[in-house]
């Protein structure tokens, strides 16, 4: 069990602004971090890194990393760390930047036959596409069997297949070790797919807490489907108005009524939704 009750005054984008967080983390869950930019999830990570002061009290299962008379030092919590950008030793081949860290052999060799990198173990990390380094950040984070796993969106820069797969990895690996693991994430579908409960900060506020379900589906009401997105474009064709919109990575055409487009603005954020009508799902 991880317990948080940490407090710390940061300068946020409009003022002053309080991170007040107070939460109990279950050993194994998988907790998706979720929030507007600023709200405070990279300052709440790295106070529980160690990386950052702050006040009030951290504890992982009965041991204390943060009081009044303790704050451990980074490397004496049990944790892994893996950022957007991948840090890896430059001068190390792959195997290298795993065995700095553990000398544990066999660790390592699991490890890289888990993310498909054995091929790769001799290779010095600027011969690595992003997808490839990223691997290697994961895996490395994971060789001091560390209690729990800090993601602070390690996915965002990589294409959408990439990070299905190290997504696909990422879920093997939490299971596999059993870790508690907090993620950084703002993408919905990486979300759902990996987490057991959602956290959302706000002004560095707790304001949702909740299961991917209850805090990412908005079909309640009578609306079957729903989606926020983005108009980029409103097109005639003969009589009718097509608008563009952007909806994640898709582009998706609704047809608009006349009087619907006098509400609507190019750039807009929207959403769009329908009652009644019967998908046609394809693999
Ligand atoms: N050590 C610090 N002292 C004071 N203010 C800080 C400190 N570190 C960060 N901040 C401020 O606190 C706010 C929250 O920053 P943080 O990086 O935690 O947000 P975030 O939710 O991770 O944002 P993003 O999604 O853009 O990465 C920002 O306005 C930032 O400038």
């Amino acid at each position: 069990m991880v317990n948080i009750d940490i407090t710390k005054q940061l300068q946020g984008a409009s003022g002053d602004m309080n991170l007040d967080v107070k939460l109990h983390i279950k050993q194994g869950e998988f907790v998706a971090l979720s929030g507007k930019s600023g709200s405070g999830k990279t300052t709440l990570l790295r106070i529980l890194a160690g990386l950052e002061q702050a006040s009030g009290e951290i504890s992982v299962d009965e041991k204390i990393w943060l009081d009044r008379k303790n704050n451990l030092a980074p490397q004496q919590r049990e944790i892994g760390f893996v950022f957007q950008d991948y840090a890896l030793f430059e001068n190390m081949s792959v195997e290298e930047n795993l065995l700095f860290v553990n000398k544990d052999k066999t660790l390592a060799e699991h490890l890289l036959e888990v993310t498909e990198l054995t091929e790769l173990k001799n290779r010095l990390p600027h011969k690595l596409s992003g997808g490839q380094k990223q691997r290697v950040a994961l895996c490395r984070s994971l060789m001091n069997r560390p209690k729990i796993l800090l993601l602070d969106e390690p996915l965002s820069a990589l294409d959408p297949a990439m990070r299905t797969k190290l997504q696909n990895e990422i879920l093997t690996l939490h299971k596999e070790f059993n870790i508690t693991t907090i993620m950084v994430s703002h993408d919905p579908s990486e979300i759902y797919r990996l987490s057991s409960r959602v956290i959302v900060l706000n002004e560095g506020k707790v304001i949702n807490d909740g299961s991917p379900k209850e805090i990412l589906l908005k079909t309640t009401g009578s609306a079957k489907f729903s989606f926020d997105g983005e108009l980029l474009d409103i097109i005639k064709v003969d009589v009718i108005n097509i608008a563009i919109i952007s909806i994640g990575q898709q582009l998706v055409e609704v047809v608009v009524s006349d009087e619907e487009i006098k509400n609507l603005t190019i750039g807009q954020a929207i959403n769009v939704s329908t009652k009644a009508f019967t998908p046609i799902i394809k693999a």
